[in-house]
């Protein structure tokens, strides 16, 4: 039985490049038991568009090591409709859960020591008549966590957020005291058990241009974010802020954080994509499993045309590999 750790790769939504990067890793040697759950239909037919060699193997339980030799061990998970590359069918939408669902399962089993997730369109999900705003709240919601936090690496940074696939104008009441709270919580527990960082640093943007500029472009600051700040320094957390985003990033303080917290997804995903867009990873803290991610999306504009890097699926893997590693020593 191998010892490496074993872990589930969802394909995600089989319109988009995560099948074409699923064929590009079976020729990646990688130092984990890969299981990838996909329609192993769909990812023949996407090697083939590709032109790309590919040999499947069935999962049954045990997972060979991923030796980059042209196969992959796959867990199949059948979808509804034919696939096209570049072309969504909401039709294929469960067949997206499912995978995810099927993945869970096997963490929570102890069949799988991590997940990591290739993208799915969180637009033909809501299509096909079900309500999903991402991977990280699906999870938290599948797997009964009250409250998860998304948190993106790349780019010599760690960006979490306060408030995750929200539209702006919902962005200012979701701060409240306590989901803030919360958050900060988990993302200094998280950096401590999961990251090994003893005493991290954490750096808070404010909501508001100037982080409020005393109240005069907006109270958030004033009235949630720094009485939060106050009580959890009170505790030994050590976090500046509430600063102005619009400098937080600047050169001096990376060298100094060891996360920053975004109260929003642009205010910190702009910043730290485009340092590291398609080396980056997501991984959502605060869940009782391992799940990272890629840092991009489905790009259907190239799906099936040999274009898709492999880059952010790979750093998301060893990125899991490490966290699995770090848990086994802690147990
Ligand atoms: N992890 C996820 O599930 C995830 C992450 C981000 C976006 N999304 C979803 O993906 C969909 C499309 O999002 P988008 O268009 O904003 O962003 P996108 O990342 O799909 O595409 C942005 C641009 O980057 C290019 N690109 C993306 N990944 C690439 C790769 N691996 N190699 C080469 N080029 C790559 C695309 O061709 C496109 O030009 C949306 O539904 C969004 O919600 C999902
Ligand atoms: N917010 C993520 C990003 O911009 O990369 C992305 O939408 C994926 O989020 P989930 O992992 O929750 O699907």
């Amino acid at each position: 039985m191998t010892t490496l750790p074993r872990i589930a790769i969802t394909a995600g939504e089989p319109a988009g490049i995560g099948l074409d990067i699923c064929v590009k890793l079976a020729h990646t040697a990688v130092p984990a038991a890969l299981v990838i759950l996909a329609d192993p239909h769909a990812l023949q037919a996407r090697a083939a568009q590709l032109d790309i060699p590919l040999t499947l193997h069935c999962y049954e339980e045990i997972a060979p090591p991923h030796a980059g030799d042209g196969s992959l061990c796959v867990l199949p998970v059948l979808a509804a409709a034919t696939v096209t590359a570049g072309t969504l069918d909401p039709k294929n939408s469960p067949y997206v859960l499912a995978m995810l669902d099927q993945a869970r399962e096997g963490c929570e089993a102890g069949a799988f020591d991590a997940m990591v997730t290739a993208p799915v369109h969180k637009g033909i999900i809501n299509d096909a008549g079900i309500a999903f705003t991402g991977h990280t709240e699906y999870l938290a919601d599948t797997t009964g966590t009250p409250q998860v936090v998304m948190m993106l690496v790349g780019g010599g940074m760690r960006v979490a957020l306060a408030t995750t696939h929200l539209p702006l104008t919902q962005v200012s009441n979701a701060i409240t005291r306590e989901a803030l709270t919360t958050t900060l919580r988990i993302l200094h527990q998280d950096l401590v058990q999961k990251f090994g960082i003893a005493s991290p640093v954490i750096y808070v943007a404010g909501l508001n241009p100037h982080a409020g500029e005393n109240g005069y472009l907006g109270d958030e600051e004033i009235n949630t974010i720094n009485p939060v700040l106050d009580v959890l320094r009170a505790e030994g957390m050590q976090l500046i802020g509430a600063l102005p985003a619009d400098t937080m990033f600047s050169q001096k303080n990376l060298a100094k954080a060891d996360a920053f917290l975004a109260m929003y997804h642009d205010q910190g995903l702009t910043v730290l994509k485009h340092a590291s867009f398609g080396e980056g990873v997501n991984v959502t803290l605060g869940l009782p499993i391992i799940r990272t991610s890629v840092d991009h999306g489905t790009a259907l504009d190239i799906a099936g045309s040999g274009q898709a890097d492999v880059g952010s699926m790979l750093t998301a893997i060893n990125l899991a590999i490490e966290m699995v590693q770090k848990r086994v020593t802690a147990d």
